[in-house]
């Protein structure tokens, strides 16, 4: 495995008289979607800004690329580190394009390059160049997020931090803004670190959830150990908040009918794949699927009519 691009050793936060990190441990690799979840007040913004050192840790170390924080000047690892907020503060008095070449002014990229950058970026969030002259006051504000997520990416930072960037959108700008945000990722490569309160949005896009509570983190896995695993009550119970109370509820005759299951022939041929029916629990299925990557599904007669694998199941959950 690679060495990790961020390492928390034991840090601590304390505010006056509030802990707001717990002897967190914990380490992010490079490349990984990392989600931080957590009811209000659990100190997941806390943890977030000890990364680009907004917030100096009281007690730990926190590395970056395997050195320490502390170590580095400050703009050097505010470089390397973009970092997206719920309110975008863009700057008001700016148009759109001096707005995402801050950055790329700053390490003094050519003036023509920096143009050529603003405009392949308005296109990459579906924005056309008229919006390169407008101020951020004139848009929507979906619209102004997706200036703010390329403003933060216009230095090309490895590592993105996002702190409930899609909190303040409506549910259709929302979900648009994950699809977008999950595309830029592969493309990108980097390093996200993502702050939500929100499962749903944690399970759709994490390649690893942490879930955190007083400042401690009560688990780390990925969607799939979460759901069918998890650590204690209260992961159980933020589950529940999230309505999903009770995976016995749910049929895989659900899935199908709300276009969860999996029909592309050349996947369902595996015959050695386990099988379930349309009244099978979804529980089962997800008990399933953490020994076999794939599981039928058979009609009443016996014969395969589609499949699910982990990626269709967490989809499903998502949307919940
Ligand atoms: N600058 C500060 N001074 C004093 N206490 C603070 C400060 N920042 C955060 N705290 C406290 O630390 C705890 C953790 O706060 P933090 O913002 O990290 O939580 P959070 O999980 O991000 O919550 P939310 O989802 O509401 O943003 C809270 O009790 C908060 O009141």
């Amino acid at each position: 495995m690679d060495s990790p691009l961020i390492e928390f050793d034991e840090v601590s936060k304390q505010f006056d008289n509030q802990l707001a990190v717990d002897h967190l441990n914990l380490a992010i690799q490079p490349g990984e979607f990392f989600v931080l979840v957590g009811s209000s007040g659990s100190g997941k913004t806390t943890t977030l800004k000890m990364i680009n050192r907004l917030v100096t840790a009281s007690a730990g170390t926190i590395r970056v690329a395997g050195r320490s924080v502390e170590d580095y000047d400050l703009p050097e690892l505010r470089w390397k580190i973009g970092y997206v907020l719920q309110q975008i503060a863009l700057f008001p008095t700016m148009t759109v394009a001096k707005n995402v070449s801050v950055i790329p002014d700053m390490q003094h990229l050519p003036n023509r390059a920096v143009r050529k950058l603003v405009s392949q970026l308005l296109a990459e969030v579906g924005l056309n160049d008229h919006f390169a002259n407008r101020m951020p006051r004139e848009l929507s504000g979906g619209q102004q997020q997706r200036v703010g997520i390329i403003r933060a990416l216009a230095g090309k930072p490895p590592i993105l931090l996002m702190d409930e960037p899609f909190s303040a959108l409506d549910p259709l700008a929302r979900e648009a803004l994950q699809g977008l945000i999950l595309k830029l990722h592969r493309d990108y490569q980097n390093t996200v670190v993502f702050v939500t309160h929100d499962m749903n949005e944690a399970l759709k896009l994490g390649d690893r959830i942490g879930i955190m509570k007083n400042g401690k983190l009560l688990q780390v896995g990925t969607p799939k150990e979460i759901t069918t695993n998890p650590a204690n009550q209260f992961v159980a119970d933020f589950f529940s908040n999230n309505r999903y109370s009770d995976l016995n509820k749910i049929l895989v005759s659900q899935l199908i009918e709300t276009g969860f299951m999996g029909t592309s022939k050349i996947i369902g041929e595996d015959r050695s794949a386990p099988a379930v029916g349309r009244s099978t629990t979804l529980k089962e299925v997800l008990r399933l699927l953490t020994s076999t990557p794939l599981v039928r599904v058979l009609d009443a007669r016996g014969k395969s009519i589609g499949w699910f694998n982990n990626e269709k199941v967490v989809q499903f959950l998502s949307t919940l």
